[in-house]
């Protein structure tokens, strides 16, 4: 599964904490980050991410591209509910997206347990099954 990860800056400690207790869940996919987070990931972790810009850079808006593309199964996205955000409209694009492809995106902690328990469970195995099916769509 190709699984996006993002967080907020006073969000990070708690998304590195998160994928350090589930490392081994983790390695077992193709994981992507906005880059900050993905650098903060990769100082704690033996993971490998592959790394996009920045949120505030466009980070955000290439994991929604992505997602555009049915690429993307599942958004772990630790957001900051009590800070101003200089991109939102970015943030908004890419929730709006995951909602548009029914990507499942976890914003909290408490969301991302659930999800990460059901993908221990193969209860994403269904994505794959759109990924065969979209493989053939035209993109022009
Ligand atoms: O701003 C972000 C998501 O909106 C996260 O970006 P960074 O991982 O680069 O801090």
């Amino acid at each position: 599964m190709n699984i996006a990860c993002i967080a907020h800056d006073e969000k990070k400690d708690d998304l590195v904490a998160f994928m350090t207790a589930y490392e081994q869940v983790f390695s077992g996919h193709t994981l992507y980050a906005t880059g900050t987070t993905g650098k903060r990931i990769m100082e704690a972790t033996s993971l490998n991410l592959h790394m996009f810009r920045s949120g505030p850079l466009g980070g955000d808006q290439q994991i929604g591209a992505m997602i555009a593309e049915n690429k993307m199964d599942a958004v772990l996205f630790f957001r900051d509910p009590l800070t101003a955000q200089p991109h939102e409209p970015d943030i908004n694009a890419l929730i709006r997206l995951s909602d548009v492809y029914s990507i499942p995106l976890a914003t909290n902690m408490a969301t991302a347990e659930l999800l990460v328990n059901a993908l221990k469970r193969g209860e994403l195995e269904w994505r794959r099954v759109i990924a065969e099916r979209t493989e053939g769509d035209r993109h022009d």
